[in-house]
């Protein structure tokens, strides 16, 4: 039984390409209900082992993303054509894979800027993309390392328990290179309405439990409870063998 507060919803698949497909089910399910009612889908997105996922699941679910922005929920802190950039990643695979996004829908940070001036100015463009000083996303993808970190939140770095005024902050000795970051803090995270984890491989098997099961808040990503939204895992088998013999808040 999870030690959780809150609850999750957990999607498990047997191989990589049955993961995708339930990554795009959801897409396709979250995108569609918000365009019943707005004019823009408004998704948060991470950088890492996503980038293939979500590129091929918008793909093979045929997703129509034609009213979509996509913001980063993190960023390294290098050139837009660096091939660290997260921004890049996603411009290269879509640019090849999904040509009917066009660059302007990729809400990239300022990286020529200086590192607290990108971040500052990133946080200043998402108040004003959703004319708030809370934004509440739509949908946001999140990834987590071995270690618990999601976004650019590490554990046992004071980034990720303070800053509650922030939206988005700059990280300079992140252990996962490059050192130097901005990311979306927990205060924007948690007030998203859809929350999602994308986690696969045996390596995320201890933190999965750790983080969904035991909640664990020394990990950053157990400290991800949607304040008002939705939050759903969805791992492959490999990444939920310490889980999978246990009731979540599925
Ligand atoms: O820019 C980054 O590095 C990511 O945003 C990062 O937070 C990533 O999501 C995790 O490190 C998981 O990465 P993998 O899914 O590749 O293991």
């Amino acid at each position: 039984m999870s030690s959780r507060k809150c609850p999750f919803h957990a999607r498990v698949s047997e191989t990589e390409d049955q993961l995708v497909q339930s990554l795009g089910d959801k897409l396709h399910h979250c995108s569609t209900e918000v365009l019943k009612n707005r004019p823009t889908f408004r998704v948060g997105i991470s950088g890492g082992s996503l980038v293939q996922l979500l590129t091929r699941a918008l793909i093979s679910r045929k997703i129509d993303t034609t009213n979509w922005k996509f913001f980063f929920c993190d960023e390294r802190y290098v050139p837009d054509d660096d091939a660290e950039s997260t921004f890049n990643a996603y411009r290269t695979e879509m640019h090849a894979k999904l040509p009917n996004i066009v660059e302007s829908q990729l809400i990239k940070a300022d990286t020529a800027l200086s590192l607290d001036a990108c971040a500052c100015d990133y946080e200043a463009r998402i108040i004003d993309e959703f004319g708030s000083s809370c934004p509440i996303f739509d949908l946001l993808l999140l990834g987590m390392g071995p270690d618990g970190h999601t976004c650019s939140l590490f554990p046992g770095r004071p980034e990720f328990q303070i800053h509650a005024e922030q939206l988005v902050i700059p990280i300079r000795d992140s252990p996962k290179p490059p050192p130097e970051r901005i990311t979306f803090t927990l205060t924007l995270i948690n007030n998203a309405n859809d929350v999602v984890f994308v986690v696969t491989g045996a390596s995320k098997a201890d933190v999965v439990k750790s983080v969904f099961i035991d909640g664990d808040r020394s990990f950053p990503a157990a400290c991800v409870e949607p304040t008002h939204g939705k939050l759903t895992l969805i791992i492959d088998r490999a990444a939920g063998a310490k889980i999978l013999s246990q009731k979540c808040g599925c």
